[in-house]
């Protein structure tokens, strides 16, 4: 029956007004307008059908990329579209492609490492396209050490030009994006040798393929690095290997913001910080967190639908069976998830405005909140990437079976997802950034030097190392000042275990990496406090609508409460809390459960997906779950003939033989 919505009684159930909470998600009116106009513009286009795309083989299914691409840039210069709306269109389409390597990493990488001169004549080919780039740093023997890439630039001074090179096979460039069948130019990241000397990773613009007919410039080796994990999922794009045999650049073509290479072949730095070399990673650590907020709400989105849908057990006198949503254990693994959506996505407008601000900054040559935006971007990345990959699992298990099935778009959402946790940096690595930070902070308190921004908590280290816990009853647990209290003795507390253990280490290094486990556990406490602080922090702010703030206060309790009691470990081992503190905290966060069940279809429509976007028969916007998906079944390949290819071949002969032997 077309038009019914199975799901109108979860939806009339709800206490708040979800226009204006879908205005609170998106960030703003406006936002919300133009995500709204984008979003269906996309759903409506029929070139931009994704349903098929398990089915297809690694051929079709690059080509058919390449086609949605070149018809969202026709849309996109047709239509006249901003860049903010471009940006939209792309995440719309929903599906990984050369540009997102070209618009997300190389455009930013020639914008924040390259002068003005190089903005001037690279940025306008790169804005129309004229040229296609990606960013290519990782080598088949490095990711995460930066330092110990080894393809070379060296300075030739007799004319004027740096020789790439590719000395080994591990200094093959190995995963960029876009650099596998796409690429004109790449962002390549080498060792700059002038006169012998080797002056450590610097950024260069190279030409990878003619402009003419594509193919590789001469001493150039490029092509796809093959199949990744799942079916359609991240084997929409093309991420390549590339070798260089002596490939000659003019010297012009040396990124030279932060340092330069003079035509006497002189190393010279300015006057802003080496680290400013890692500055594309910053800003794209920034988007993935953002990304994160998306991914887990799109996952959380499907699952409450259709535990909502879903029926099991529980049938008295005949009548309906139980909503499996309205099973404990249901919430307590759902709901979570769907506070932890709203927690990253307001901890990833406050890092957004974080990063806005540090570019500032650094106009001005103030350089000082660089290292805290590098630790925030590196952590939170990390967090929320590493709990979104595990939360869009979870929601596949949460819909049981069905889950399982490609038709409920969970299977390619986490397979195209989980590489977040490895890619702009391995979680665990970028955590051990989060330590070092910590420690250096912990080694200088007492040294007159005040912790400033999200560690600024450590100033009062001295009452956070002693002070105890004032909840005596479960609805204590809903003040935010003892939440944040918590968190900020549990972080306190395990940082400076850490740096007293280290003390204990006559070499700092050994005692680090003696300790990794232990510092990166320091690490996530932190990052966990961040998000609740700024979730705490959106709370303040005037929220307008009918219940929309109250709604959004238990979602807040329940992330924290549910890290809480995630972690008790933590926070019983270094005297937080009590052990019957933390078993308060658990019936409220049972409490909190019961408050959020009947607005949780309204809590994943104020996300504003359309069907397209979420791609799943089981997240269907109308809840008609089941005659879909038995639809969907009919249209398998499989199902084409009634009678499989292979049946003479294969199954007959294993029959016959059977009756023989029956026979027999
Ligand atoms: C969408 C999908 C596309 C995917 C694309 C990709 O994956 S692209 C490929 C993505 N690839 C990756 O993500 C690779 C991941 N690996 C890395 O990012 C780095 O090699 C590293 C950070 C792990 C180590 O760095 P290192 O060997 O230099 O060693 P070190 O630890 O000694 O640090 C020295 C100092 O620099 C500081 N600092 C460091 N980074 C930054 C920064 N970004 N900003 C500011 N500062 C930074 C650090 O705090 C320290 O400061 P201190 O204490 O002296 O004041
Ligand atoms: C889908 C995808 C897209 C990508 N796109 C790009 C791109 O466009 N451009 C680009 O340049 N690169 C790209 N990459 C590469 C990516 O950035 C690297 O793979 C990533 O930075 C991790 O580095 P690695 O592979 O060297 O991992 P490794 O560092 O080899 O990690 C292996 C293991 O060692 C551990 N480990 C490593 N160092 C330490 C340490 N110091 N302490 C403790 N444990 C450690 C890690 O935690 C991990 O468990 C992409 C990767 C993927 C998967």
């Amino acid at each position: 029956m077309a038009g019914v919505d199975y799901l109108a009684d979860e939806r009339n159930k709800a206490e708040f007004d979800v226009n204006e909470m879908k205005i609170v998600w998106a960030g703003s009116r406006h936002a919300f307008e133009l995500s709204d106009r984008i979003s269906r513009l996309v759903a409506s286009d029929p070139a931009f059908r994704k349903d098929n795309r398990p089915m297809l083989s690694r051929k079709e299914l690059f080509k058919n990329t390449l086609r949605k691409t070149a018809h969202a840039w026709k849309r996109i210069n047709e239509l006249r579209l901003t860049e903010e709306e471009a940006n939209k269109l792309r995440f719309y389409v929903d599906e990984p492609a050369f540009a997102d390597l070209h618009w997300g990493m190389f455009v930013p990488a020639i914008k924040g490492q390259g002068t003005d001169e190089q903005h001037q004549k690279w940025l306008p080919l790169a804005y129309k396209m004229q040229i296609i780039g990606c960013y290519a740093q990782t080598e088949l023997g490095h990711g995460s050490n930066v330092q110990g890439l080894e393809t070379t630039a060296t300075f030739d001074p007799q004319t004027d030009e740096f020789i790439i090179h590719s000395p080994t096979l591990t200094s093959s460039k190995w995963w960029p994006g876009g650099l596998g069948k796409v690429s004109t130019h790449a962002v390549v990241y080498a060792r700059l040798i002038t006169d012998g000397k080797d002056h450590g990773v610097h950024g260069f613009i190279v030409q990878l393929r003619s402009l003419d007919d594509h193919s590789p410039l001469p001493g150039i080796i490029v092509g796809d690095i093959g199949m990744k994990f799942g079916n359609g999922a991240y084997n929409t794009m093309d991420n390549g290997v590339l070798r260089f045999d002596h490939v000659r650049i003019p010297r012009n073509q040396m990124l030279m913001r932060v340092s330069q290479v003079t035509r006497e072949g002189k190393y010279k730095q300015s006057n802003v910080p080496r680290q400013l070399v890692y500055g594309t990673m910053v800003y794209v650590r920034q988007v993935i967190v953002s990304d994160a907020s998306y991914a887990l709400s799109r996952a959380v989105c499907i699952a409450t639908r259709y535990s909502c849908v879903r029926r099991q057990f529980g049938s008295q006198n005949g009548g309906a069976e139980t909503q499996v949503i309205d099973y404990k254990t249901q919430q307590n693994r759902l709901f979570p998830l769907l506070a932890s959506a709203y927690a990253f996505r307001f901890v990833s407008e406050w890092l957004k405005w974080l990063y806005t601000d540090v570019m500032q900054r650094l106009q001005a040559n103030d350089f000082s909140t660089l290292p805290e935006a590098h630790a925030c971007t590196a952590g939170l990345k990390s967090l929320t990437t590493s709990a979104t990959a595990d939360g869009i699992e979870e929601c596949r298990k949460l819909c049981g079976g069905h889950g399982y099935l490609c038709s409920s778009g969970l299977p390619e959402l986490f397979a195209v997802y989980v590489p977040a946790c490895t890619y702009e940096g391995d979680n665990t690595v970028l955590l051990l950034q989060v330590a070092r930070f910590l420690m250096k902070t912990v080694s200088q308190l007492g040294s007159g030097k005040k912790p400033v921004g999200t560690i600024s908590y450590m100033e009062q280290a001295e009452h956070l190392m002693k002070c105890r816990c004032e909840v005596q009853r479960a609805e204590d647990w809903l003040k935010p000042s003892v939440i944040l209290e918590v968190f900020e003795a549990r972080a306190t507390r395990m940082s400076v275990a850490c740096a007293q253990n280290l003390s204990k280490f006559a070499n700092p290094e050994e005692g680090f990496s003696e300790l990794l486990a232990d510092l990166v556990e320091a690490a996530i406490a932190h990052c966990q406090l961040i998000v609740v602080s700024k979730f705490i922090e959106k709370l303040r702010q005037d929220i307008p609508g009918k219940g929309v703030k109250q709604v959004l206060g238990m979602l807040c309790n329940i992330y924290a409460l549910h890290i809480l009691h995630k972690n008790l470990g933590d926070f019983v081992s270094t005297g937080c809390i009590t052990s019957k503190q933390a078993s308060l905290a658990n019936e409220q966060l049972r409490s909190l459960y019961s408050q959020v069940r009947p607005n949780a279809v309204a809590l994943v429509d104020s996300f504003n997906y359309t069907d397209h976007f979420l791609g799943s028969v089981l997240g269907r916007y109308d809840g008609n779950v089941y005659p879909n998906l038995y639809e969907e079944a009919w249209k398998d390949p499989l199902n084409d003939s009634v009678v499989p290819d292979g049946y003479h071949e294969y199954i007959r002969p294993i029959l016959k033989q059977q009756l023989r032997t029956a026979r027999l």
